[in-house]
């Protein structure tokens, strides 16, 4: 399918999902995130999800990083193309900004070169590990910039799509994908 009819697609079936499921859901997700091979690394990098869009609830996954003792990272949009990063800790202060994504106001900003593992939210994603989100390619420019082997988490409430057929060059395609159901290694 095309980008832009996956969108619609999955932007309708998040809005089928009730907050109850939603919250068994991103338990599954935050679960199955503990037979990655990923813990031993430090720096993760996670995003805080908006509500209204029924994104995954992180808040587990926030939990079991920092309860690691890992550095924890989230996402700050300062222009129609760029995102900043900030470590979380103990003071970090948030506000939603007017995408109704909370955010942190300040704080200590770590470069994306920095970063160990990503996880990615997205709207959809293929067996081949392709992905999209709402098509204002964020994390494809933030994601060009991580080192060469970071290691790229999709966490999805649905299984994949065959195959995107619109994928581009500037397209970074995932290394794994969890879903309440299963974890696709690419
Ligand atoms: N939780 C979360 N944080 C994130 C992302 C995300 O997908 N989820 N992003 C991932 O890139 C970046 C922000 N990108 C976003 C891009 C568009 C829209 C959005 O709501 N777009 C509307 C239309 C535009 C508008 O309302 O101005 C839409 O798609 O309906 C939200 C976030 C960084 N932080
Ligand atoms: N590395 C990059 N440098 C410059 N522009 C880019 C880069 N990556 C993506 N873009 C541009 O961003 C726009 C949106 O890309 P795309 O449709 O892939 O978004 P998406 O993957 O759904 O968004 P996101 O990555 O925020 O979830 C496109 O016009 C694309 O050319």
């Amino acid at each position: 399918m095309l980008k832009k009819d996956l969108r619609l697609k999955y932007s309708r079936l998040r809005n089928s999902i009730t907050p109850t499921l939603l919250g068994q859901q991103s338990i599954a997700i935050a679960n199955s995130i503990l037979q990655l091979p990923i813990w031993e690394n430090q720096y993760f990098h996670i995003f805080l999800p908006i509500e209204k869009k029924t994104e995954i609830d992180t808040e587990g996954i926030i939990s079991i990083l920092l309860g690691y003792d890992k550095n924890v990272i989230v996402p700050k949009v300062i222009s129609n193309t760029e995102l900043e990063h900030y470590l979380l800790t103990d003071n970090t202060k948030f506000i939603t900004n007017s995408l109704n994504i909370p955010e942190p106001v300040d704080g200590i900003t770590v470069p994306p070169n920095k970063l160990d593992v990503v996880f990615i939210p997205l709207l959809a994603f293929d067996k081949f590990g392709n992905r999209i989100g709402y098509g204002k390619g964020y994390y494809d420019r933030f994601l060009s910039k991580c080192k060469a082997g970071v290691v790229k988490i999709g966490l999805s409430l649905f299984e994949p799509e065959d195959l995107i057929q619109d994928i581009s060059p500037t397209d970074i395609p995932l290394d794994y994908c969890v879903t309440p159901a299963k974890t696709y290694t690419f």
